[in-house]
This record gives C-alpha cells, sequence and structure tokens, in this order.
C-alpha cells in the first residue's frame, strides 16, 4: 500500500474553493476556461510545457479545453510542493487526517450531481452511470478515512526485557497516474488511501479527461488538507516519464493498459521506486444452463455494455452452455437492441459515445476482422447517428453482440475496450474452467448458476482477482480490486460478490 513498515528501535529505547468550473451543465455548451493544473492549493498555468492538448465532449465531439502539457520544470515544481505539504501532513494524527477526508467526501457527496455532469461531458458515460461512480468515490474516502485512525505498529518482546516496536511510516510525494474511463473515481480510488496514509500525490489524469481531477483537487483544499497535498499535472507520455523518473517520487500508483504498465515498472525499477498496477482484461463470464436465464442475461449486459464497454473488467468472453446457447443469446440480443442510445446527459440514456474517433474506429475494426475471422454479427456493431442534430459529430456506435465466436479469434484474445460481447459455447465445466482462464489476463470473472457449490468451486478455480457470482461489475470500495497475471503485477486477490442484488442496467 502507501505505507512503509520498518523496524524502528530495539531495545532498551534507543530510537525512538470553491469553483466556477461550471459554467453551463447540458450537452452542447459546456467549455473549461480555467487552468487545468493545481498547485499550492490553486489553479495555474504550468510554467513550462511539453506539448499542448485538446480535451473533447464525446457526446458532440467539440473541443471544451485547449491546455498545456506539464514540462519537466511544472513537475518538479508539483513534486516540491508535495513534499512541502508531506511535511505537515505526515505529522498529523490518523484522526486528524480522517476527520479532513471526511469532510472532502462529504463535500463530493453534496456535489455528486454537479460532479456527475462534469464527468459525462468529458467522458461521454451516461449520467446515469456517473452518478454511480460519484458514490464509489465519496464512499472511498470515507472508508480510508474509517482505517486512518487505526493504522499503528507493533511492540515486539526481546529477551532480557528489552523491546522493539515497528513503526508505520508513510513514504512520501506518491505518484497517481489515471486512465480516461473513470477519471474521477481513480483519482479518488488513488489518493484517498495514500492521504489517509499520510503521503502527498502528485495525480496526472489521462490527456482525453483532464477536466474532473481538478475539482478532487478544490475539495480537498475545501476540506482542510495543506496547499501542495493533493497536485495536478496535465499530460501525456512525457509528462508521465518526467513523474515516474523523478528521484524525489516514492512510489507510482498507474491505473491503464498493459503496455503503459509495463513500461511504467522499468522507469520506476530503475528508480526502486514500489508501483501498482491496475491494467486491462479479457474477463470470462461463464453462463451454466441451470442460470436464473433472465439474471444472467442483465449480468452479461452489466458485464459488457457499461460505460460503452470502455470498462477494465469487463466480461468479454461470454460462455454460455450448449443446451441454452440459443435461448440465451436471443434473449441476450432482445435486450441489447433495447438499450437506449444517445445524450448521455438525458436520465434515460443507457449507453453514450465512445471516448474519442480513432478509439471508435478501432473498436468497428475488431468488429470487421471478427467479421473476417468467421464470427457472426447477432445485432450491432456499426455507427450509431442520433436523430439531434446536436449529436451527429459524435462517436457513437450500436453495441455488439457476437456469436460463432472460437478461443483463437482476435475479438476473443484483445481487449477491445468497446461494447462488443463474443459469446463462445461449452460443454463440460473442466473445459470452460481451462478455456476461461488461457489468457495473460486475470482481472475478472463471473459464473451465473444455481448450484451453489459449482459455484464456489468454480471461482476458487478461475484465476482472476474478482469474481462474481451471479452478478457482475459491482464495486463495493470495502472490497479489494486487483488482478492476475498482467492485470496487476503486484497484488493478487481472490474474492467472491455473492449479492445477487437487483441489476439496474435497463
Ligand atoms: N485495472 C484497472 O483498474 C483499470 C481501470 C481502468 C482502465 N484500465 C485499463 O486502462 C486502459 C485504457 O486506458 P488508457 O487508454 O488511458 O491507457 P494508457 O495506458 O494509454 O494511459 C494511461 C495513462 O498513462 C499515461 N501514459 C501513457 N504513456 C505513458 C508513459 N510512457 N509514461 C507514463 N505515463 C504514460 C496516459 O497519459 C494516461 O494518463 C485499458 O487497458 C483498461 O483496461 C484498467
Amino acid at each position: 500500500m502507501f505505507l512503509r513498515a520498518g523496524t524502528a528501535g530495539l531495545s532498551p529505547l534507543r530510537h525512538t474553493l470553491r469553483p466556477v468550473l461550471v459554467a453551463a451543465m447540458s450537452t452542447g455548451t459546456f467549455i473549461v476556461s480555467q487552468p487545468l493544473n493545481y498547485r499550492s492549493g490553486a489553479r495555474l498555468d504550468p510554467v513550462d510545457a511539453s506539448g499542448t492538448e485538446k480535451a473533447l465532449e464525446p457526446a458532440t465531439g467539440r473541443v471544451i479545453a485547449t491546455f498545456t502539457c506539464s514540462g519537466e520544470e511544472e513537475v518538479n515544481l508539483a513534486i516540491q510542493d508535495a513534499k512541502a505539504a508531506f511535511k505537515i501532513w505526515s505529522q498529523k494524527s490518523g484522526m486528524e487526517r480522517c476527520r479532513i477526508l471526511l469532510e472532502a467526501a462529504r463535500i463530493i457527496r453534496d456535489r455528486k450531481d454537479e460532479i456527475a455532469t462534469v464527468e459525462t461531458i468529458n467522458n461521454g458515460k451516461s449520467i446515469f452511470e456517473a452518478r454511480w461512480d460519484i458514490d464509489t468515490s465519496w464512499q472511498c474516502l470515507e472508508y480510508y478515512a474509517g482505517l486512518a485512525g487505526s493504522m499503528a505498529g507493533e511492540h515486539i518482546q526481546l529477551p532480557g526485557g528489552s523491546f522493539g516496536y515497528t513503526r508505520r511510516e508513510p513514504l512520501g510525494v506518491c505518484v497517481g497516474i489515471g486512465a480516461w474511463n473513470y477519471p474521477f473515481q481513480i483519482a479518488c480510488w488513488k489518493s484517498a488511501p495514500a492521504l489517509a496514509c499520510g503521503n502527498a500525490m502528485v495525480f496526472k489524469p489521462s490527456t482525453f479527461t483532464p477536466v474532473s481531477t481538478l475539482l478532487l483537487a478544490e475539495i480537498y483544499t475545501e476540506a482542510g488538507v495543506p496547499p501542495g497535498l493533493f497536485n495536478v499535472v496535465q499530460g501525456g507520455a512525457a509528462t508521465g516519464q518526467f513523474l515516474c523518473q523523478h528521484r524525489d517520487v516514492a512510489k507510482v500508483s498507474f491505473t491503464g493498459s498493459v503496455p503503459t504498465g509495463s513500461k511504467i515498472m522499468e522507469m520506476s525499477a530503475k528508480g526502486i521506486k514500489p508501483v501498482t498496477l491496475e491494467l486491462g482484461g479479457k474477463s470470462p463470464l461463464i453462463i451454466f444452463s441451470d442460470c436464473d436465464m433472465k439474471n444472467a442475461v442483465k449480468g452479461a449486459l452489466m458485464a459488457n455494455f457499461l460505460t460503452q464497454g470502455e470498462v477494465c473488467c469487463n466480461g468479454t468472453r461470454v460462455f454460455v452452455q450448449k443446451e441454452i446457447l440459443d435461448q440465451f443469446s436471443e434473449e441476450v440480443v432482445k435486450q441489447t437492441q433495447r438499450i437506449k442510445i444517445g445524450d448521455p446527459l438525458l436520465e434515460d440514456t443507457r449507453m453514450g459515445p465512445l471516448i474519442n474517433r480513432p478509439h471508435l474506429e478501432r473498436v468497428l475494426g475488431f468488429v470487421k476482422v471478427a467479421k473476417e475471422q468467421g464470427a457472426k454479427v447477432l445485432c450491432g456493431g456499426d455507427l450509431y447517428v442520433p436523430e439531434d442534430p446536436k449529436l451527429k459529430d459524435g462517436y457513437y456506435m450500436r453495441p455488439c453482440v457476437l456469436t460463432n465466436c472460437r478461443d483463437d479469434m482476435t475479438c476473443v484474445k484483445e481487449e477491445i475496450f468497446g461494447p462488443v460481447m463474443s459469446i463462445l459455447s461449452f460443454d463440460t465445466e473442466a473445459e470452460v474452467l481451462e478455456r476461461a482462464n488461457d489468457t495473460t489476463f486475470g482481472l475478472a470473472a463471473g459464473v451465473f448458476t444455481r448450484d451453489i457449490q459449482r459455484a464456489h468451486r468454480v471461482v476458487a478455480a478461475l484465476q482472476a482477482g474478482m469474481c462474481f457470482i451471479n452478478n457482475y461489475n459491482v464495486s463495493p470500495v470495502e472490497l479489494p480490486f486487483g488482478g492476475y497475471k498482467k492485470s496487476e503485477a503486484l497484488q493478487k486477490s481472490l474474492m467472491c460478490r455473492l449479492d445477487c442484488e437487483q441489476l439496474t442496467y435497463i
């Protein structure tokens, strides 16, 4: 995590703002005019540059912000500033940190709709979903605030009345680098544990979604963290490299793709910095013939189409037992075709645009290759042009269900990161387990069955960090989030989510 545990001594005791960012909140009107860097408790323009970038509103294709990517000097200033704040913050007691984080959580909760709206405008996910993200964000702050007061070292008895003890010490300045699919939530999931443990953080969001992290920075300041404790720098690979290579950075926490994760690990290795990686996935979803069909169909939709399919833990390899293949496919197609695509700020929209045009074309390219390799499109997989004229330049596609898939096809092996479900059929439990685990990823997995013994047997055998039983893609903050193999390099956690909660996707 974000602490170092050290033996501090051997006996006898020898060592002892409110933002004004949102001018208008409807699709097609929002413009960001303020700086997108944050340092010393305020927004500012970076002192040097490593290029400029444009942030888009995927629903319309409009540019909502043009911003400067931070150069080496700005990154250095952000880190030095965080270092100064660390000196103050790390001296606070856990309870003092807890109170401030709880206050930040309260502000996020109070401003949920506003933050969710900004997230929807910059990311494209439906407002319905963005509100979930903001809920899991403030819950994360509350959760780690609750832990802050109880982190303690150990007292160890030694011979002759001597004793030693360990201290749990914060690392220092930690770096967070985020992906574009859950911008605000990722910033919270990284900063909350880091700050709760007494660290400072410099965060770099994705160049596609630079906006909402600034709201978090302002909220932390308003809640009472020392200026500089949570700074934001903007930019892509160059800025990220300045961060990872900086000698004063104690740890890097990264969310993104496997190739970038591998580069981050390499850079961090040079400075012997610990890293936490949250990477991609190609997760299996196993539907047995004894499942509750309605629930399984809902689960398959939850596992494939949230945030336009741009979700790391999606269960995109849908293995269906042969006896129910036709019935399941028919029902899944029926429900997929009912998903309302369009303006993501409308309350009844369930699928918004993809993040940008190159990504949309990449996803459509996967569908094309799938067809060439013998897959059959049961529905969708093509461009969608909403009727509303202001949305005509947005990046919409119809959610796609593919069948006749084989394990060696590109659509089954590679992370598509779009609304494309691949259906595969299987005969036996042993067979499906072998095929499900035959991947270099291992982020998540799901099983739908009424047989409780089989459910537990199967999730225990699945090489995946997050396993869902009769459910999918729910992420309570109390549970760890991590994977096997290339999905996450440093953490291995298996858990079962047994709550067959009401799936509210459609
Ligand atoms: N496991 C998880 O928790 C999780 C969550 C969300 C997304 N993801 C994964 O993220 C990927 C999609 O996100 P993405 O396209 O933003 O990923 P990405 O790897 O392209 O970029 C992620 C971040 O790394 C930065 N970056 C790029 N090159 C860098 C470099 N050389 N040095 C330092 N930083 C660099 C980017 O600017 C961005 O902020 C998918 O593979 C998805 O599965 C994983």
